[in-house]
């Protein structure tokens, strides 16, 4: 082998390296390869890029809002599809009925009970019953797909003249108070009207029949007749007969109008219902934080009697304790500024050093 000065060829398949002179021993290595390599993955590139495009933000956010309408849609779907599963039957529509015309209905149903036997107890023989719209109001009875608006034509005063123009006058007491409007607003105990939902103790109320001159609208004086008039007497007994556990006491009050439109978001005016109806048992109420426990429930208290001397079996006083003197004072003068009537009389409290006490029937 010769190894002095001359160059060293190596052959290996087709590439030549060479090592030349003896003082650098460089092996150089032929670059072809990795260009051929990065040439093909620069074509693999390209094909992927061709198969898949690379795309603008406008397009993603185009995609994505297309993924979203089809997740909505699938939803949607799905929710028609559960709520067609638990759709309520035609027939069990015939339950459900609003609660507020409960009581009218029962009413209305029961007038002509009633005047037969006011007649009947005076020892007179009705001289007229009115069979037309016993039909109609059984007929709304029986047929309670839309038993609302029927109801609501009946409780304007417009209504009652168109239902008995030339026929005696028979009007609820509670359509009465409602025509009357500012004049059977006064803080006055109203006696006769039933608090409960149940049309049972309906026949306490009493009606009158005042019959009507001409064809014409009922006068507000026609109207105010149809109240009964009940003496000291007739309030007391009609009270004993009732009990204690049924409400004959309403007192009416007149709240500032901002008062009343800040009360409808109050959680707790909703339930004010549920709250009276289970008033006679014990119970707690847990609501939150300003939802109106202290102010309210009192004037819901306040409202059907309770606290009244007027009130046979709700007489007494409506107790309200507060944790600290401030909150007694606020809620206290709150509550009064509500109902419209005056610290230190109808509403009293008394903190340590502090004290305001008058008829008392709400008390902090
Ligand atoms: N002094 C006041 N002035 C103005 N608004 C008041 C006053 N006191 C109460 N309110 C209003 O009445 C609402 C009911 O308050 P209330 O004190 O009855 O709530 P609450 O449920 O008893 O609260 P808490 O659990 O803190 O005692 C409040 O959200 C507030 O809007």
């Amino acid at each position: 082998m010769e190894s002095s000065g001359l160059p060293v060829e190596l052959m290996t398949g087709q590439d030549s390296w060479s090592l030349e002179g003896s003082d650098s021993n460089a092996l150089i290595l032929p670059t072809k390869r990795s260009k051929k390599r990065k040439e093909n993955n620069l074509e693999l590139e390209k094909a992927k890029e061709k198969q898949n495009p690379k795309l603008s933000k406008s397009q993603i956010r185009k995609l994505k809002m297309l993924e979203e309408e089809k997740e909505k849609a699938f939803w949607l779907s799905k929710s028609i599809e559960a709520l067609e599963k638990y759709k309520i039957l035609e027939d069990a529509y015939s339950l459900l009925w609003s609660s507020k015309t409960i009581g009218l209905v029962c009413i209305i149903e029961s007038l002509p009970t009633l005047n037969q036997n006011m007649f009947s107890k005076a020892g007179l023989e009705l001289p007229y019953v009115d069979k037309s719209s016993k039909g109609r109001d059984s007929n709304n009875l029986s047929s309670s797909s839309e038993p609302e608006p029927e109801l609501e034509e009946i409780d304007s005063r417009k209504d009652i003249s168109k239902y008995h123009i030339g026929q005696p006058l028979i009007i609820e007491i509670e359509v009465a108070r409602n025509a009357l409007g500012p004049l059977a607003s006064s803080q006055e105990p109203v006696f006769g009207k039933d608090l409960g939902p149940s049309c049972s103790s309906v026949d306490t109320v009493p009606i009158k029949e005042v019959p009507l001159k001409d064809n014409s609208t009922p006068s507000e004086e026609d109207i105010k007749n149809c109240i009964p008039k009940l003496s000291a007497d007739d309030r007391r007994e009609s009270n004993m007969s009732k009990g204690p556990l049924s409400a004959s006491t309403v007192v009416h009050v007149l709240r500032p109008d901002e008062v009343e439109n800040k009360r409808k978001d109050l959680p707790i005016v909703m339930m004010e219902q549920e709250i009276m109806e289970a008033i006679n048992e014990n119970f707690i109420i847990c609501g939150e934080t300003g939802c109106g426990k202290t102010t309210q429930v009192p004037q819901f208290l306040y409202e059907s009697g309770f606290g009244s001397s007027q009130s046979t079996f709700r007489s007494g006083i409506i107790g309200v304790t507060q944790p600290h003197h401030v909150a007694v004072l606020a809620t206290a003068m709150r509550v009064t500024f509500e109902l419209g009537l005056h610290l230190g009389k109808e509403v009293g409290f008394q903190v340590r050093h502090d004290k305001k006490i008058g008829d008392r029937m709400i008390f902090y």
